[in-house]
Order: structure tokens, then sequence, then C-alpha cells
């Protein structure tokens, strides 16, 4: 698949620039044929009409007599040729083998880059109606997304259960087609499209009904029996939804204070709200990646930039810049610490290893993808390149950390959307197996560095400290997973915003509690974190 990674798309262009070309090509052939015949159907007329006129007269010519027999010998056997050639027969040929040559995206891709839009949606509050014009944040990014755009992505939501972006797109799809019909019907001049006003009705309807408005669902579903008096599933669900209500209708008469309002709770309904409201740690996350929740200023007041030494000789003569960004749990962001040749180095060594990044199940410790983990990855070695010795070296020096028991670089590069939802580096006690069979310990510190500064979203945010980390290339951030009692943080889950514009690279180095007996001793008591101020799920 190739939507979880951005460079893994630019392949497509590529395919995209071939099909053009060959397309244009077949095309051409084609028109060249098409033109040759209406040449010759032109002379067929003149002639032929001539002839008509006044056969006898035409057939008394001798010259006549013989065109006529020659026009019906050999010319037409040209034309019978021609009609039978196949112009552009190589680049046909080329455009059907393209699937098994060339890059193509899959249905998952489709699916995946549409579900990728929809968190977008959701995660920067989106207008539908600004994004179908190719709007994000008021800027002008790309074309108009046409109607059948708009309803495929209706069908994307749907097919996601996700109804509150059902009933967004399916009306722009709806309104766009209302605008349409009126031009084509005074232009005269349809275009065949690949769905009918009745299935985005369907749609709409029944994706209404789910977000829990059953009187503008019968309304619709009564539209749309209008134009189709047969159709089943309709039929069937204008009972249905008649049926609740008069059932609310009933129960409401049957209240105190005799308000009209509809209540259906004697009916079992699944409402599906904008899943962003539903869930309060996601929300505080979205707020995070929005920009709307920021540290108070009493927070950033006690925070400092220092250049830093950590006792290392080297940096004696270049000392590091360090930036805190958060006191407890202390995270720090360092900059300049990964440099533009490095960078290079780094992608281009992980790009032709990247898979899609995994996710440990925290069940049977088994890696496997996951939707809240969007991107791709691959492992680099220390001793791969000397630059990344340099990385891994300067890493040592930034943490005061021993790197021998620490993981191989990992490389990630974001697509569409690409995102991170809230976890912890560190392993719960229920997975801890796996790291025991490793004999390397839990993941005692985080050092997340960042190799591309992002247009627009892609924030590292934690939504326990209102904090926000805004990528920005060579900058790197670290911060420790674990108490010294090697108790995890909780304090210190975090995750990856959904890129909105750009392409966001990070590379991360998780460093292992072995080997750090010295460098960091371990405490018998963990100081133990406030509780966060928004419900845990
Ligand atoms: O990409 C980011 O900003 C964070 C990535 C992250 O948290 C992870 O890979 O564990
Ligand atoms: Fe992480």
């Amino acid at each position: 698949e190739v939507f979880s990674a951005l460079v893994e798309m630019e392949g497509l262009i590529e395919t995209e620039s071939y099909l053009i070309s060959y397309l244009e090509v077949y095309i051409k052939a084609q028109q060249q044929k098409v033109d040759s015949l209406k040449k010759k159907l032109l002379e067929y007329q003149v002639e032929h009409s001539e002839a008509a006129l006044d056969t006898g007269k035409y057939l008394a010519n001798p010259i006549n007599a013989y065109l006529l027999t020659k026009r019906l010998t050999n010319d037409w056997i040209q034309v019978e040729a021609l009609l039978q050639s196949e112009p552009g027969k190589e680049e046909l040929a080329k455009i059907v083998d393209a699937r098994s040559v060339l890059k193509f995206p899959t249905s998952e891709d489709l699916t995946g880059a549409a579900t990728a839009l929809m968190r977008l949606q959701n995660t920067y509050n989106l207008e539908t109606s600004s994004l179908a014009k190719g709007i994000l944040n008021g800027i002008q990014y790309s074309s108009e997304l046409t109607t059948g755009d708009c309803f495929e992505l209706g069908r994307q939501s749907y097919n996601n259960e996700d109804y509150y972006h059902t009933v967004e797109w399916m009306t722009e799809a709806l309104n766009r087609f209302m605008i349409e019909e009126g031009f084509s019907n005074n232009h005269n001049q349809s275009e065949p499209e690949e769905f009918t006003k009745a299935e985005i009705l369907e749609y709409l309807a029944f994706s209404t009904f789910k977000e829990g408005d059953v009187e503008s669902a019968l309304e619709m579903t009564n539209e749309l029996l209008e134009l189709q008096p047969n159709h089943h599933r309709a039929k069937g669900n204008k009972n249905w939804y008649e049926t609740v209500l008069r059932d609310a209708n009933e129960n409401t008469k049957r209240g105190d204070d005799g308000s009209a309002d509809i209540t259906l709770s004697n009916v079992k309904m699944e409402i599906h709200k904008n899943p962003s409201i539903r869930h309060t740690e996601n929300s505080v996350y979205e707020m995070l990646c929005r920009g709307d929740l920021k540290q108070t200023p009493a927070q950033q007041r006690e925070l400092v930039c220092k250049y830093v030494t950590n006792n290392v000789p080297f940096l004696k003569i270049a000392p590091l810049k360090l930036e805190e960004a958060n006191k407890s749990p202390y995270i720090v962001i360092y900059h300049e610490v990964m440099y533009d040749k490095e960078i290079e180095v780094v992608k281009n060594l992980a790009k032709p290893r990247f898979k899609r990044a995994t996710v440990q199940n925290s069940v049977t410790g088994k890696l496997e993808t996951a939707n809240y983990r969007i991107s791709k990855s691959s492992w680099l070695k220390t001793e791969e390149h000397k630059y990344i010795e340099d990385i891994v070296q300067r890493t040592e020096d930034m943490t005061g950390l021993d790197m021998l028991a620490a993981e191989e670089l990992q490389v990630v590069n974001y697509g569409i959307g690409g995102h991170y939802e809230p976890h912890y580096d560190f392993s719960r006690r229920e997975e801890e197996n796996a790291f025991k069979e490793l004999g390397t310990g839990n993941r005692i510190a985080t050092v997340l560095f960042y190799m591309s500064d992002v247009e627009q979203g892609g924030a590292t945010v934690f939504p326990q400290l209102s904090l926000s980390l805004l990528p920005k290339k060579g900058t790197a951030a670290f911060w420790y997973n674990l108490y010294a009692s090697g108790e995890g943080d909780l304090r210190t889950r975090h995750a990856a915003c959904p890129v909105l514009t750009g392409s966001k690279w990070v590379s991360n180095k998780w460093i292992r509690e072995r080997k750090q007996e010295f460098r960091r001793p371990c405490e018998v008591t963990p100081d133990h974190p406030p509780k966060p101020f928004y419900k845990m799920i």
C-alpha cells in the first residue's frame, strides 16, 4: 500500500505521467483514423449525391462509370482496411500492461486516503464545502472536487460507519447534483453520472436516521420514492421510520411536560455523534493538534533555554542548544542536532526498506498494523553509516545514557493524514514479557528527531501536559518515559497529529533500561503523578 507514506506516493506521479503520454499517442492515432475516414466519407457523399441526382446521366459518362466501379472496388478495400486497422495498438498494450509494470494504488489505498481526509476534517474542523473546493484552512491547495468525488467520500465514510461525515458529504453531493441538473436541463447536455440522485438520497436518508433525525430521514425517503416508487429498501425504511416516529410521538403524549419534542427513549437507536466529541482524551488531543489548547503562562514562565555540555568534553567546545518544553515530566528540545546532510543520508537509507509501521498488541504482544498508527518506517543499524554512528554518539551526549542497549534508529515518514494516536512509548505490564525475552528492559527514554518541517499539522502532542511540539527540521525532543523506579510515567502519553499539508519525517532512538544502572540509578519511591484533568477512557 502507498497511502501511509508520502514518499511512497511519489511513484504514482511517475505512473500517471506514463499513462498520460500513452493515452495521448493512442488518441492521436485514433484521431488520424477517424479523420481519414471522415475524408473518405465526404468524397463518397459528394460523388454519390451527384450520381443520385440523375443516375442515367451520370452513368452515361464513361469516366463516371469507371470512377463508380473504382470507388466500390479498390477504394472501398482501402476503406475496409482503414476501418479494421488498430492504430495505437502498441500504446493500448502498454496501457493494459501498466498495472503489472508500473506502481498503482489499490482499493485499500483509496479507502485509506479517503479515511485520512475524514480524519483531517475531524481533527482540524475543516468545513465540508471548503474542503470540496480544495481549500485547506483558508488556502486554496488543489482543484475543486467533483460531485462524483463528494459522493465517493460520502460512500467511504458510510463504509467506515461514519454517519456524521456521510451526511456532510452526501449533502454536498446532492446540492451540487441539483445545480448541475438545472444547468444541464437548460443546456440540454447531460453527462452520464456514475451515481443517481436516488442513490445519494438513500445514503443521506439512512445516515440522517443514524444521526438521530428520523423526520428528515423520512422526508428524504419520500423524495426518493417519488423518483423510484418501487425502490424496495426505501419502502422498508419508510415503514420503519414511520413506526419509530409513531412510537416516539405516543411516548411524548404520555409525558407530563407536554413538550412537543420527539423523544426516542423507548427506541434502541445508535446515535453516532461526531467522533471528535465522543472521547475526552481525543478531544484534548485534537485541540492540541489545532493549537486551540496551550500550556498556561504559569507553566511557560518556568521554562528556560540554555547551552549545555552535559559534562561531555567535546560539548565544551560546541555546546548543545537546549530548550525546556516541560518541567515535570522533564521534556526538552535540542536544536540543531541533526544536520541536513545527515538527514538526506538517513532518508535515502530508510526509503527502500519502508514498511507500514506496526504497533504491539497489548494482549498477544504481537506486532500488527493499526488505523491509529499510519506511517511507514524502517530501522537503521548504527554501523550502517558513519553519519548514523555520529547521530547515535550525539544522542548519547544529549541524554547521558548508554546506547549499547538502545534500539536501532527508527525512521518514519507519514502520508496524508498520517498520524499516531495517543500512546506510551514504554510497555505496559501486560506486554512486559516481550521485553523480558529481549533482556533489555523497558524503553526508559525517547529521543525523537524531526527530519523535516511540516507545513500544516503533524505536531507531537502530550494531552496530559497541554503540550504541543511543532516539528522543526534538525531538532530533537527528549524525555524519560519511566520514573527512576522503573515505573512507567503515564504523563508521557503522547501522539503524532495528522499531517494536514506537507510531508513529515521523524526518527526515533528508543533507549532501554539495561546499561543505565550507573547513568541513572534507580530509586525505590516513584513520585506519583497528579491525576489528568480529563477523564481517562
Ligand atoms: O511523530 C511524532 O511526532 C511522534 C511519533 C511517536 O510518538 C512514536 O513513533 O512513538
Ligand atoms: Fe511515541
